[in-house]
């Protein structure tokens, strides 16, 4: 509970891009965090030194201002000064506490991952300038020797130590890579959820629709199976829209998708096209077999009123356009074309009615 808290610290009102960087930026604070308090811990304790552990502390809690900069949503900020804190820490660890025999210096690792992996791609300059402090002071480090440390190890302790710092680089970087794979994931499920759904209705998208309808429609000329589209369109949308409003316009659209969404098959895709516009795309279904769906839809929608304030009702009716994939109509564009011309004639008709594409040669 407390752990998600503090991983989600500063995120309230962001988008999502920036949520996910904050989210990992608090994440390797909090690590960061728990891993210099340990070695608090070990300074004060196990080696016995409490100034060395002291001066250690403050740079625990500096790490902690970290994620007091992602609370106050100064998310640049605590950026700077978490990896500052970072080089200032190892170098002082290095040159002050003990020598570079600990490998502490190799912690200088996890800044150029850090800032050129996880973080925005903008502000160029400052990931190039953070991530060449560090390649310099991982070379100065790596080349100084301390003649006079504040605790003196043995061989194996710096041993012991240098492996303790391999160890936690490899689970940090696995850790925060495989978290910052899952959110790419995430963040790509989302996205295209996002352009395929109309916002509204939560149907598909004319872009969806086109997608999916042409690569349905190749794999039934390849199986030589019939497939049908049926145009739908919200009859005198506009008056109610001039008459009701906007609002209840929107109470329209997402009621008559209700209503066709429960009598639709599951095999069939509904979206929605334009404003008042609907498809439906039905695979291996025949011209009368889409008819008697089309058909139970209207039925549905005209007998169905739509509550407004008070005792108020709507009653809106649709009309229905469709066609069949044929030697005439061989693309998607054909047979919507066909569709088209139906509802257009639906609409002539008096509205409220289904009518099926009759092609000249037809008649
Ligand atoms: N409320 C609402 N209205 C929309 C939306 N998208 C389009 N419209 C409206 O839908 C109306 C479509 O009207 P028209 O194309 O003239 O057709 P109609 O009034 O339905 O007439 P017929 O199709 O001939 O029966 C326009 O007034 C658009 O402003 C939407 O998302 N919400």
């Amino acid at each position: 509970m407390l752990f998600q808290k503090l991983l989600t610290t500063g995120i309230a009102h962001q988008s999502f891009s920036v949520t996910n960087k904050v989210r990992m930026m608090n994440l390797i604070g909090v690590i960061t965090t728990l891993v210099s308090g340990l070695y608090t811990f070990a300074y004060a304790f196990v080696l016995d030194n409490i100034s060395v552990a002291l001066i250690n502390c403050v740079f625990t809690l500096a790490y902690v201002v970290t994620l007091v900069f992602n609370y106050f949503q100064a998310f640049r900020g605590g950026k700077i000064w978490f990896f500052v804190t970072l080089m200032l820490h190892l170098v002082v660890c290095t040159n002050l506490y003990v020598t570079n025999a600990t490998g502490f210096h190799l912690y200088f690792f996890l800044v150029p991952t850090g800032v050129f992996l996880l973080f925005e791609l903008r502000e160029k300059t400052e990931k190039v300038t953070l991530s060449l402090i560090a390649l310099v002071l991982y070379f100065y480090c790596e080349n100084t020797l301390n003649p006079a440390p504040l605790i003196e190890l043995s061989d194996s302790f710096n041993h012991i130590l240098y492996q303790s710092v391999v160890l936690v680089i490899m689970l940090e970087v696995i850790l925060v890579l495989t978290l910052f794979a899952n959110e790419i994931e995430a963040n790509e499920l989302k996205l295209t959820k996002q352009a395929t759904t109309d916002a509204l209705t939560g149907l598909s998208n004319r872009h969806a629709f086109f997608e999916h309808g042409s690569s349905l429609l190749e794999s039934t000329k390849h199986l030589n199976r019939p497939l049908t589209i049926i145009l739908v369109d919200i009859d005198h949308f506009k008056r109610i829209n001039d008459q009701h409003g906007h609002f209840v316009g929107d109470l329209c659209l997402t009621q008559v998708t209700k209503l066709m969404a429960a009598q639709k098959r599951e095999q069939d895709m509904l979206a929605r096209i334009g404003g008042e516009e609907f498809a439906i795309i039905l695979p291996d279904t025949t011209l009368s077999e889409a008819n008697n769906i089309a058909e139970q839809m209207r039925i549905t929608i005209s007998q169905h009123r739509i509550p407004l304030v008070g005792e108020q009702h709507l009653h809106c009716t649709v009309s229905f356009g469709i066609a069949s994939k044929s030697n005439d109509a061989s693309t998607l564009k054909e047979v919507l074309v066909h569709a088209d011309k139906a509802l257009y004639l639906a609409k002539e008709l008096g509205r409220n009615r289904v009518q099926i594409f009759q092609s000249p040669s037809d008649s």
